[in-house]
């Protein structure tokens, strides 16, 4: 049985965190977006257009003596910001950290949307959401993680991101030098692919806790946190200035004062966005407005906790408990 550490390193206003992998043999190295989000490792590749690669690294299965196509097999891929992929796919050989899959299914772009060609530090996405979700036809396939997880000590990852430092992956093990206090458990509904749970409550401040569900799913590649439009709107009430910027396509607020944090529970316990990290990012040179890091989750049809909500705790992902443990960072 083994475990594995890798670590992670957030991009400008934490929008995405990015992780070394390699792929094929001799190793080729890549860093790409770890995402709970989604269940397909796609990465560039040799066989796209010049044009549609601006600095990132690309695999090449012709590189790879352990490479095998998967003939007839295919992926399309698009998400929720509206960026797609599609491609081919080769079995080869994947490391991450000390872990390796020597069959791991690798989909090789052969098309990426203009938001993937811009973002010229992410080479490609690894998806860390179930295998249901996987967009391989004819036949999905399995993610890095369902491939490994049985030869861990544990079925299990956890994400450690932070606020504009480098964060860590592990997998199989929970690292006690993590957290402090007691991890918060909370049971997973996987029946759509996602780490999806219910949170019971949230309150803004140092408010009471407010009674009211709200479900949705544990994001790594989503950089906010998507609430409800009512919860959303309670928050910024609170806010003397925020107002909904349709230019910004969101809330706007003043840079400072500090806004108030933003608190949801989990089973019986509570995570606190700290007010801080709710100021997403200055709108404007002058640095006095700043976009708001919670805004409404309006048309995906559940709610997203994405790095702004992950990366105030050290969060675990365990498949065979079927639950999500959040504990506060250490
Ligand atoms: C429901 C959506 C959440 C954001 N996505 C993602 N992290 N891959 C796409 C699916
Ligand atoms: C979940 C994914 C959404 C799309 N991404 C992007 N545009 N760079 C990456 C993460």
């Amino acid at each position: 049985r083994q475990t594995g550490t890798v670590e992670t390193d957030a991009e400008k206003h934490d929008v995405e965190y990015l992780t070394p992998i390699s792929i094929g043999t001799p190793p080729q190295n890549l860093i790409v977006d770890f995402d709970t989000g989604s269940s397909d490792l796609w990465v560039f590749s040799t066989e796209m257009a010049a044009k549609d690669i601006k600095g990132q690294a690309v695999y090449d299965p012709n590189n790879s003596s352990t490479s095998e196509k998967l003939q007839g097999s295919t992926w399309q891929i698009t998400y929720g910001d509206g960026s797609s992929s599609s491609g081919d796919v080769y079995l080869d050989t994947v490391t991450i950290g000390n872990l390796t899959v020597p069959n791991q299914a690798v989909e090789a772009a052969t098309k990426v949307s203009d938001e993937f060609t811009d973002d010229a530090n992410n080479d490609g996405l690894l998806g860390l959401g179930f295998s249901s979700i996987n967009t391989v036809q004819p036949t999905p396939q399995n993610t890095f993680f369902d491939n490994i997880k049985n030869n861990l000590d544990a079925p299990l990852f956890t994400a450690d991101l932070k606020h504009g430092a480098p964060g860590s992956y592990n997998f199989g093990y929970i690292d006690p030098a993590a957290y402090v206090g007691n991890i918060s458990w909370t049971p997973v509904d996987s029946s759509q692919g996602f780490w999806s749970f219910t949170s019971p409550g949230y309150a803004v401040g140092t408010e009471a806790m407010r009674n009211h569900s709200i479900s949705g799913i544990a994001d790594t590649g989503t950089t906010l946190l998507l609430l409800p439009k009512s919860v959303v709107k309670a928050y910024y009430e609170e806010i003397q200035g925020a107002q909904y910027d349709s230019n910004q396509g969101g809330y706007v607020f003043p840079c400072s004062p500090t806004p108030p944090d933003f608190v949801f529970g989990v089973s019986d316990g509570i995570v606190t966005v700290p007010g801080d990290m709710v100021s997403y990012a200055p709108v404007d040179s002058a640095n006095q407005d700043c976009f708001g890091g919670i805004q409404s989750d309006t048309g995906i049809g559940f709610s997203i906790f994405g790095d702004v909500a992950l990366k105030t705790s050290f969060v675990v992902f365990d498949a065979g408990g079927l639950q999500l443990g959040w504990g506060a960072k250490n």
